[in-house]
């Protein structure tokens, strides 16, 4: 574009005296979506790893106040072994349990055709299928090498394709492994294009020990968009390290539209010893929401459901938003 002669002089003025300020200028200039979708997998990834059983109906009535939020997607449980992961073995009772609303997806895991079977069976009308980028994290999870994962999820999404359900994909240890450590961003790609030529109509690259920063989701991002569109991506970070937002921003920064978060920043991967919670859902939508980034959810119903699930496991929310909220100094309108 052509500058006037003010401006001409003025960004003369900033370029001399202020290098750092035109280096800021690009990287906010970076062109955001003006939508971005919430996954909500509080539910499922957020209460999975809870050592005592949460009762059903408290699940049940969590997700039914997040149903009133206006999140388009919640991930309701796992249909896993019970011996594996016994918080998730009410799967059924908690899928047709819950309020269904017409404006939400419920996707639930399926790691396998039994697994498809039986959500299938309790009313599902969306899955996932989750793979990972490690060899070590994928046996202990779920007990098969990556190939052989492969093979079992294309068993599933060949099932999910007669009956026209849509499949999601995980692609865990995007950014690290808790047993093998650094993860090439070539086999998160590796990973992410199997998954998305076999039929997931998205991508979501997991950070599951929260080990990752801008400068590796960067990296990775970069390598796994030659491989899958950037449209089909959606990114899931754990919190760790404090890291989750600035990665969550740079993969938007990115063209990344889609976000997984988990209400009060519940959870945990029982088989990534250490980690701490999802990003929150409350944060994401207070930086999304003061970016002017649209998302549809009302952020103080939001906060309600935290609180709920929070006082229902006698437990502090990991949402700095809801915490500041929660202390009169804070501005609701903010
Ligand atoms: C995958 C399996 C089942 C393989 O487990 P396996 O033991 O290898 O399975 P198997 O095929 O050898 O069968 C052994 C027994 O399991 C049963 N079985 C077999 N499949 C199922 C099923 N679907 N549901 C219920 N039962 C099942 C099967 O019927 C049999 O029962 P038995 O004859 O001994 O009585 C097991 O390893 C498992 O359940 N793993 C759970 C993994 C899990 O849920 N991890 C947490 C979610 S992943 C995550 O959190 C990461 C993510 C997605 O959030 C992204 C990120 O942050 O990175």
């Amino acid at each position: 574009s052509v500058l006037c002669p003010v401006e001409r002089c003025f960004s003369f003025y900033i370029f001399i005296y202020f290098p750092h300020l035109i280096f800021s200028q690009t990287i906010t200039g970076h062109a955001y979506p003006e939508f971005v979708k919430i996954v909500e997998v509080g539910p499922r990834d957020g209460l999975q790893n809870e050592k005592e059983i949460v009762p059903t109906g408290v699940k049940i009535q969590l997700i039914d106040m997040l149903s009133g939020t206006g999140l388009s997607v919640i991930e309701v449980t796992s249909f896993v072994s019970s011996k594996w992961v016994p918080q998730m073995a009410d799967h059924t009772d908690v899928l047709r349990g819950i309020q269904k609303a017409s404006n939400v997806q419920y996707p639930v895991l399926t790691p396998n055709l039994q697994g498809f079977q039986d959500a299938v069976a309790a009313g599902a009308t969306e899955v996932a299928v989750f793979g990972s980028a490690s060899e070590t994290f994928s046996k202990k999870n779920i007990n098969c090498s990556v190939d052989e994962s492969m093979l079992r999820f294309e068993e599933v999404i060949n099932a999910a394709k007669k009956r026209q359900i849509p499949v999601r994909g995980y692609v865990s240890c995007a950014l690290g492994c808790p047993h093998e450590g650094h993860i090439e961003p070539s086999k998160v790609a590796e990973v992410a294009k199997r998954l998305y030529e076999m039929g997931c109509y998205e991508i979501s690259l997991g950070d599951t020990i929260g080990i990752g920063t801008p400068g590796s989701m960067l990296k990775m991002l970069q390598r796994v968009m030659k491989d899958v569109p950037i449209n089909a991506l959606a990114v899931h970070c754990h919190d760790t390290y404090g890291q989750a937002l600035p990665n969550i921003l740079t993969a938007l920064q990115m063209g990344v539209s889609v976000v997984d978060s988990a209400v009060a920043g519940l959870g945990g991967c029982p088989y990534a010893q250490g980690s701490s919670g999802n990003v929150s859902t409350e944060d994401v939508l207070y930086m999304l929401h003061g970016m002017g980034i649209e998302t549809g959810v009302n952020i103080a119903k939001v906060i309600e459901a935290g609180s709920f699930i929070c006082s229902a496991l006698s437990r502090k929310t990991n949402s700095k938003v809801a915490q500041a909220r929660s202390t009169a100094c804070c501005d609701e309108s903010l």
